[in-house]
Formats: structure tokens, sequence, C-alpha cells
């Protein structure tokens, strides 16, 4: 069934696992998506970006909205499992409001690059809004280096803890993204994988909500290899272990963004497979391999995270 993200991350925190929060820009995706929390049996949280809803919406982003309610619904419908639709990364008011309307189970207000007064002000407006309508609410303190959609973050601001219980008192917001030395994108780390467990603790402490992890892609080494191996150039590309992952569930992380991590796999499978078959031109041929890493990338992240098992 289609579900509020909040029954979904509440149910996560109360039991103290994580919830993978995938990202999607097509239909394979979201199929690949559905496919493997099934196999799972575990909930999952669908989540689209502003570009994405550009991109399904062929230029417009409030009929791309409407047509990505209707495909997650579509599937939502048919299997038991709980599916929710997140915006991720909302920074346009337009953009938030038209995932409200079109249906969304909740938003993303990312107002993380404005100084915090300016970021709760935003915030607690959308808020408003949003619960007026039925939808949770995630936002955003601190800043991670990268890539952010439309923003490039020039570099890590590490969310104070004080600053996230003043936050989520005066906002109500639902569920918070904490900036604690991740990125987004294949290049995260320039020296050694590590986040700041500690952050996560107090920020959980002081503010007892579901918390989110950014930038949480673990950037598969086998998937990495069969990439390079077929053509790709990802040199460099590192990103954050399962253990550390399973580090930060325990300190009160309970969505994971990840992203990069069923880019690289569908694109190594598709790569793997065109080279290995050049006569073939059946899209449901040539997007096996590509369906069945992207799969097995799910499937083993909801195991690493616990959310295996807990549809
Ligand atoms: O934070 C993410 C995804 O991060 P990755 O690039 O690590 O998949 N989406 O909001
Ligand atoms: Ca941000
Ligand atoms: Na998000
Ligand atoms: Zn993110």
């Amino acid at each position: 069934p289609y579900v509020d993200t909040k029954v979904i991350l509440e149910n996560a925190d109360k039991h103290g696992y994580g919830v993978p929060a995938l990202n999607i820009n097509n239909l394979e995706f979201l199929h690949y998506i559905i496919e493997a929390g099934v196999k799972k049996n575990s909930p999952v949280i669908i989540e689209t970006s502003q570009g994405a809803m550009k991109y399904a919406g062929n230029g417009d982003f409030r009929k791309g909205a409407e047509i990505f309610v209707k495909m997650v619904k579509a599937f939502a419908d048919e299997v038991d499992i709980p599916v929710a639709l997140h915006l991720d990364h909302g920074k346009s008011f337009e953009h938030i409001v038209a995932a409200i309307k079109a249906g969304y189970s909740s938003v993303m207000i990312d107002a993380s690059e404005h100084p915090f007064e300016e970021n709760m002000k935003i915030t607690k407006e959308i808020v408003k809004i949003a619960h007026a309508a039925g939808v949770s609410v995630e936002a955003e303190l601190g800043q991670l280096a990268g890539i952010e959609d439309e923003a490039v973050a020039a570099e890590n601001v590490l969310v104070d803890p004080d600053e996230a219980k003043k936050f989520v008192e005066e906002t109500g917001v639902d569920f918070l993204a904490p900036a604690v030395g991740t990125s987004h994108g294949a290049f995260k780390f320039k020296g050694a994988a590590k986040i700041d467990y500690d952050r996560i603790k107090k920020v959980k402490e002081y503010t007892k909500i579901p918390l989110v992890l950014h930038g949480a892609s673990s950037v598969v080494p086998e998937f990495v290899e069969i990439a390079e191996k077929h053509g790709a150039d990802f040199g460099g590309a590192k990103g954050v272990p399962s253990e550390i992952l399973q580090e930060a569930v325990k300190c009160g992380i309970n969505k994971v963004n990840t992203d990069t991590d069923l880019r690289i796999a569908f694109v190594a499978g598709l790569r793997e497979f065109l080279n290995a078959n050049p006569k073939e031109f059946d899209p449901r041929k040539y997007f096996k391999l590509a369906r069945e890493y992207t799969i097995k990338v799910i499937t083993d992240r909801m195991d690493v995270l616990g959310s295996t098992g807990k549809a």
C-alpha cells in the first residue's frame, strides 16, 4: 500500500533500524526498488529530486510530480509492502507545493544553505502548509559538500546539536537530516571514510525524531569494478562502507538516502551486457544485468540497514 513516510520512519525509529530512501528518475528504477522490497519484505521510500520531476514531465515539473505519484501508487497498490513517495532536496516553494498537491507522502525543504534563522523561518512555513495537507516534512541542518541537484555547497558544515534541538522544537519538522560528514555522489572522502557518530547521537538525544543520512551510498567496489572493466572511468570513487552505515543507524539514523549506488549498479550491468551482446536490441533483454545488479545493491542495503522483514 501507499503510505505516509512518517508511518514508515516512526516504526524504524521505534525499533532501531534504517530504511533505504531510493532515488528514481524513471520507471525502470521504480520497478527494481519495488521488486527488491517485495523480495526482502522491506518498506521502501521512493524519492525524487526537483530535477527528476522536471525530467519525468519533459520540462514541466508539475506534470512530472503528477506522473510520479500515479506511477508509484500504481505499484504500491499491487504489493503488500508499505511504499512512500518523498520529494528529495526540495528548494523551491513551487516544487514543494507541486509535490504536496500531486499527493507525495512527504517533502524535504532543504534550506540548509541559508543562515540558521532563515532556514528555520522557511522550514516553519513549509511545515505549516504540508501539515495542513497531511504531508510530513524533512529538513536539513548543516551542509554536505558536493552537488545537491541545483546548488553546489563548497565544503561540509557539520550540524550543531544545540541548534538542532531549537530547530525541531520551533519548526515542528517530522524528520531531520543532520550534516555529519557525508557528501553526495561517488567521491565522498579524500582520505578514510568517516562520519561524526557523536553528533548523530546528540541530535537524536535532543530531538527524538527520525533522522536522515544524506550522501549514504557505499559506492560498492564490486559494481565499480564491473563498470570500469566495461569502459567506465570512476577513478577515485569512494562511499560509506556498510559498517559505518550500521553504526549510524545504531546512533539514530532511520532514513538512508541512496542514489549513486543504484546508478553505478545499473550502468555496470548495462555496460557488461551490451559489451557481451552486440546483436541484442530488446530492452527486456539488454536491461537484464542492469536490473539484476540494481536489485542486488538494494536488497543488500536492506539487509545492512535492518529493514529486511519489517514490512
Ligand atoms: O543524499 C542523497 C543520495 O546520496 P548518494 O549520492 O550518496 O547516493 N540523496 O538525497
Ligand atoms: Ca542542503
Ligand atoms: Na530527502
Ligand atoms: Zn541528499
